[in-house]
């Protein structure tokens, strides 16, 4: 298989970008973990896929694979790289382009100097929606067979499932344990994501996020998203924050209810590349 792609990064969560925009691209679980083993074949956090759009007002239709092969219904950081990605390589020359993801649709526009906004949507609460089962909807849940003892979260989506924890200072947060406990937790039948948020301020979060389908990265933007999205519905924080990811800050807005999150950042484009094989190791 030769396969044209360009590596790039949003806060240190790193992508190889792919364009099936006139090209279909099939990749199956094998062949993305094959691309995104950092030994053996390119090495990325999430394989970003660019599709033709599947609705007339839209203008590409966008698809991700972690590392682990999992297909993801959203990501924030890879879809400012999305944008940068598609301009640059002449796909389009619009400011604001309206892309088809897998529950819905997101706008991306370009803020100038290679930072992006993107309208994430509406965050949902309700169990079914994240999925989270045997739960009636509320604005905390427990489990109490975690690793590392009982946990204390919210859950919500953002076209992908979230957890997020409280915790006084992230350095110290038992992300390695606490995080694939969670992220596989039978509670969520399509697994999670799961964040570990420190408020430092109503406008300043820190985070570090235990990512579903490629363990912890240096950052998660639909992670930073459900973060503030969850704090402020508890009444920890403002409509607009700063988070402070371990690869850099990311800023979140939020109005409230029934009102889209906002995710905005750099995009960074590191190397174009050709892939010439893809040996899996399975
Ligand atoms: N691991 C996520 C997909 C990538 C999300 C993250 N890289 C972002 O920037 O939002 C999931 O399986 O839902």
């Amino acid at each position: 298989m030769e396969l044209n792609f360009t590596k790039m990064h949003g806060l240190g969560n790193d992508f190889v970008v792919l364009d099936g925009s006139r090209t279909p691209i099939e990749l199956d679980a094998i062949a993305a973990r094959a691309i995104a083993d950092r030994h053996f074949g390119i090495g990325c956090d999430q394989i970003l896929i660019v599709d033709p759009p599947r609705n007339a007002n839209a203008d590409f239709g966008y698809r991700i694979l972690n590392s682990d092969g999992s297909e993801s219904g959203q990501c924030g950081n890879g879809a400012r790289c999305f944008a940068r990605y598609v301009r640059e390589q002449g796909l389009t020359d619009k400011r604001e382009i309206i892309v088809d993801v897998c529950d819905g649709q997101m706008v991306i526009e370009d803020l100038g100097g290679h930072r992006f906004r993107v309208a994430l949507g509406v965050p949902a609460f309700a169990p079914a929606e994240i999925p989270l089962a045997d739960f009636e909807q509320a604005d905390s849940y427990t489990l109490d067979d975690v690793a590392g003892g009982p946990v204390e979260f919210a859950a919500l989506a953002i076209g992908n499932p979230h957890a997020v924890l409280r915790v006084e200072d992230v350095d110290s947060a038992a992300v390695e344990t606490v995080g694939p406990s969670l992220e596989s937790h039978p509670a969520f039948p399509e697994r999670v994501n799961v964040g570990f948020l420190q408020v430092v301020a109503r406008d300043r979060v820190r985070l570090r996020v235990y990512e579903r389908g490629a363990g912890e990265t240096l950052a998660c933007g639909s992670g930073a998203a459900a973060a503030v999205v969850a704090g402020i519905a508890s009444g920890a924080l403002d409509s607009h924050v700063s988070v402070e990811l371990p690869g850099g800050v990311a800023e979140v807005d939020w109005a409230g209810p029934s009102k889209p999150v906002y995710l905005s950042g750099p995009a960074e484009r590191v190397f174009d590349g050709k892939l010439v094989s893809s040996e899996s190791k399975a």
